[in-house]
């Protein structure tokens, strides 16, 4: 009998993994094969809509970003190369795994995004690799009355004017960092500028007092299960890099429910160092007794729930060090690879008593920086030539809406491509050269851009995002470029690696793997 039971039992559960197994392979074939083939049937009827001739189940649009790497270019290599092809179109159909995106190519379909954002187009809430770090902040929340607020104080802290105040802070922090710098001589740049770049943003944002705080020691798993004690600048930097590997993980792409979950590793290792790190910011904010810092400033606001000051202000920590150091490790790259263009700036620099051994406090305020034109076009065409984000966030349709005459179904996912706009002919005269004149109007170069009928619509300036959801760091990022690249350039020398300089497909963005070795002196 109870064998009987047991057989009987066994075939039913034999009955019902078969039926999940089927059921795994429709939904599979549905998601990996039809879902994709649909979407780009559906708008490859729109002559305005770019969709790739060829495409690999899976693969999709990854294809050409694997092609890149593979053969030492930076991943975005191909879409500077393609901006004349893809600029002949309005939106393209992107494909990543199963991601089923839009990309908003052209200036014209930039224009129409921002009309329609928020109430018809707007952010889509997806956690997805670092925005996992942004979880509970402004930057991955829909458009509210009080997410609007919750921006409008940053930008009235850290706006131009505010965020000026500042400066001594910064300059102390470069003083410190580039005499640990000169003492290391050859360095991984980019690590070097992250950690540089939090420090900095942590001492504003949090308390110039924490900075003892950053030096305690923390515990980090590794991918190989082994443990570390790292200082909370050695954290960041790492939790960083482990997040911004989930974004390019397959598992991400095509089972995105178990890295949404955290259901295996690296995602349950990521989430467990993510908690700590966490709570190691919670405890700095906790022992700040710093009047002047943007937290102090924040936390009296009414309207403004402490929880949600937190996340905020370790999503700005995270999203500013992130761009600027990008962007320096760029500028202070290309000034090496170009060297005349380097000469004029340390010219500019010195011309205005900028030099080592200056009274940088004296030298570098923000009236001077302000009188540095060729240093403001230096960060420009960086920004231009190598994004710190070549894509943005992800954005989706809330109700069907006709975009550059193209009919777009609600709920689907857009996202802005900046590139093709800096690399537009119709707006940049030899756009794949690095010519920081180009945004000087004084210069020969701007003045034989304009002879050619060649100038930038406001719209194919995208690096800082268009629309209601445009960046609100964009003046102090700026200033911060512009004052930690005025110092490095005037108070060290350095060398970038042979290798590296030879190679003309390099670029600094975020998700490149290159590693840049500068030598310090
Ligand atoms: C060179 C420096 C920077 C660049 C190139 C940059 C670029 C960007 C871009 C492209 C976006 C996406 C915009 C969109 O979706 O339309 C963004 C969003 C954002 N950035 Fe920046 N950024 C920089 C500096 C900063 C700094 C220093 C901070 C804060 C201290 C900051 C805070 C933010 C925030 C909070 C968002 C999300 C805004 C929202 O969702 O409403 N950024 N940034």
């Amino acid at each position: 009998m109870v064998i009987a039971a047991f057989m009987i039992s066994g075939y039913g559960i034999l009955k019902g993994l078969i039926a999940v197994l089927v059921l795994s392979i429709i939904l599979g074939f549905y998601d990996i094969v039809m879902k994709p083939t649909l979407f780009r049937r559906r708008f490859s009827k729109y002559p305005n809509v770019y969709v790739r001739p060829t495409f690999t189940f899976l693969v999709g649009d990854f294809d050409k970003a694997i092609e890149d790497e593979t053969s030492n270019r930076i991943y975005y290599q191909h879409i500077k190369e393609e901006a004349a092809l893809r600029n002949k179109y309005d939106l393209k159909v992107d494909i990543e795994g199963k991601v089923l995106t839009l990309s908003l190519i052209s200036d014209r379909a930039m224009r129409e995004y921002v009309a329609l954002s928020p109430n018809k187009i707007d952010k889509f809430r997806w956690l997805k690799g670092p925005m996992k770090i942004e979880i509970g902040s402004i930057s991955v929340e829909g458009t509210s009355t009080e997410i609007l607020n919750r921006r409008k104080y940053l930008s009235s802290l850290l706006g131009l004017n505010a965020g000026s105040k500042y400066i001594p802070q910064m300059l102390s922090c470069c003083e410190e960092y580039v005499q640990k710098l000169k003492t290391k001589g050859k360095v991984q740049f980019m690590d070097e500028m992250l950690t540089f770049a939090f420090y900095t943003l942590a001492c504003i944002l949090f308390g110039s007092d924490i900075k003892l705080l950053m030096g305690k020691k923390h515990s980090f798993k590794n991918e190989d299960g082994t443990i570390e004690e790292l200082t909370l600048l050695e954290y960041f930097c790492k939790i960083e890099q482990a997040f911004m590997k989930e974004f390019t993980n397959p598992i991400t792409g095509l089972l995105p429910i178990i890295s949404d979950l955290n259901l295996i590793d690296p995602f349950k290792t990521n989430q467990r160092n993510f908690q700590i790190y966490r709570k190691a910011l919670n405890e700095m904010l906790a022992q700040s007794k710093d009047n002047e810092s943007i937290w102090a400033q924040l936390k009296n606001k009414d309207d403004y729930d402490q929880d949600k000051i937190r996340c905020d202000l370790q999503m700005y920590v995270f999203a500013g060090a992130e761009s600027i150091s990008h962007n320096i490790v760029s500028a202070l790259y290309f000034l090496k690879k170009f060297p005349d263009s380097y000469a004029k700036l340390k010219k500019e620099l010195n011309d205005h008593g900028i030099h080592k051994g200056a009274d940088f406090n004296k030298v570098l305020t923000i009236d001077k920086l302000d009188e540095l034109e060729y240093l403001s076009c230096v960060v420009k065409e960086a920004l231009r030539f190598d994004p710190p984000f070549p894509q943005g966030y992800f954005y989706t349709a809330k109700e069907d809406i006709t975009l550059c005459d193209v009919p777009i179904p609600k709920g689907t996912i857009m996202k802005h491509d900046y590139l093709s706009g800096s690399f537009n002919e119709k707006s940049y005269l030899r756009p794949m050269e690095f010519i920081p004149d180009r945004f000087n109007p004084e210069s020969e170069f701007y003045q034989e851009s304009v002879k050619s009928g060649v100038s930038p619509e406001p719209y194919s300036k995208r690096f800082f995002g268009m629309g209601t959801r445009r960046c609100p760091g964009q003046s102090f990022g700026v200033l911060q470029c512009k004052l930690i690249i005025a110092y490095l350039v005037s108070s060290m020398d350095y060398e970038v690696d042979s290798d590296l300089l030879s190679n003309d497909y390099a670029g600094f963005g975020l998700g490149g793997n290159f590693t840049p070795y500068f030598t310090i002196t």
